[in-house]
């Protein structure tokens, strides 16, 4: 990975001003960070109890895992329930995804985890707890940006995801790469698709670019299954980007367990003026010289702001002056037009908004 795209591994065990301007750093840099993982928020244990969950779920029949599928009424309703293999295009442009995946609205207090196949649900209080941890430390990050966003309330983003208040697109995700290349997988053809943005090499694409639409991402992978790549810009004058593989463990030698990636997604972009980045990213086969790769997984706790936050100016000079820039500017142009927004359109989204026109835009929900 070259230096212009160097993720930081941060430690944020004990928050300070100088902690939260390396995480805004890298969110403005990158869009990308690492956080070190202190044992605790999200103990190591139960991320190997989920992967174990995960492979168990995704290697039933078929059959069983159809019985809820994504937004059917057995599965609980719009967006949760099992994706299949190729039953989604992360990259509307792009071909079908080769992976499958399982998603699971948070619980809360007042509406308990939505129904899920037996191998899940026998295990509905690791999955609770799981998704509550992520929220903690999701809620955390967001105090660090709030800090050294210079918010006169550094909760300002936190409490606006407060659970705790009423529901939101937050989303939880086990997601399975089949092995490729042998037979019974169903993705078994290697594309020549994901060479020509500056990698030069063939890539089989199992995830299609993207970006997130959310506020904050956490994704959590395995030693040994690579293959996130992150589009950066690789020369500032001719605003050239290639993709760059992101490890899963920078730092083996130090870090005993993977750090907990943390990605920027639209909905804090398009809240912060631009000024945080929320960086396209994709997901290919390990190998650009042979046709098979390995299964792979990955989890990932996407995380939204509450359904009726409204994203209006926050309070802070740091983002206004961005907004005011010729940069925040034209970011805050081509979001909008992603987001099916009008020229000079001044119209203050609320959460929810955001996510119906990002997945109308995007699918054509
Ligand atoms: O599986 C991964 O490593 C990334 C998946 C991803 O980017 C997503 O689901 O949004
Ligand atoms: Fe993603």
């Amino acid at each position: 990975m070259s230096e212009a795209t160097h993720i930081p591994v941060i430690d944020i065990s004990t928050p300070s001003p100088n902690v939260a301007q390396q995480v805004l750093t890298a969110a403005k840099t990158h869009g990308f960070l690492f956080i070190q993982n202190d044992g605790v928020t999200i103990p190591p244990q139960d991320i190997e109890d989920m992967f174990h969950l995960s492979k168990k779920y995704f290697h039933q029949p078929r059959e069983a895992k159809a019985e809820f599928a994504i937004h059917s009424e057995n599965a609980g309703g719009i967006n949760r329930g099992w994706v299949s293999m190729q039953g989604e295009s992360l990259d509307p442009q792009g071909q079908k995804d080769g992976k499958e995946a399982f998603n699971i609205a948070p619980s809360t207090p007042s509406t308990p985890l939505q129904p899920l196949p037996k191998i899940l649900a026998q295990s509905s209080p690791l999955i609770s707890r799981f998704q509550t941890q992520c929220h903690a430390l999701c809620t955390s990050i967001l105090d660090l940006l709030g800090t050294a966003l210079d918010v006169p309330d550094p909760t300002y983003f936190s409490s606006r995801h407060d659970r705790a208040r009423g529901s939101s697109g937050s989303i939880f995700r086990l997601l399975y790469y089949p092995e490729t290349g042998t037979s019974g997988s169903g993705n078994e053809k290697k594309t020549e698709h994901g060479g020509g943005d500056g990698d030069g090499g063939e890539s089989q694409i199992r995830a299609g670019a993207h970006s997130d639409y959310g506020s904050l991402t956490l994704l959590f992978r395995l030693p040994g299954q690579p293959g996130l790549e992150l589009l950066s810009l690789s020369n500032t004058a001719t605003a050239e980007k290639t993709w760059v593989p992101v490890p899963v463990n920078p730092a083996p030698a130090t870090l005993s367990t993977p750090p907990i990636l943390v990605n920027i997604g639209d909905l804090l972009s398009f809240w912060t003026n631009g000024l945080l980045k929320s960086t396209v990213h994709r997901v290919t086969s390990t190998s650009s010289t042979t046709t098979s790769s390995t299964e792979r997984y990955s989890i990932a706790y996407f995380c939204h702001p509450l359904d009726h936050i409204q994203l209006d100016a926050v309070p802070s000079a740091v983002i206004q002056e961005y907004g005011e820039s010729k940069k925040g500017e034209e970011e805050l142009a081509g979001q909008r037009k992603r987001l099916g927004m009008g020229e000079g359109e001044g119209a203050v989204l609320t959460a929810k908004q955001h996510l119906d026109r990002r997945l109308k835009v995007t699918y054509g929900l």
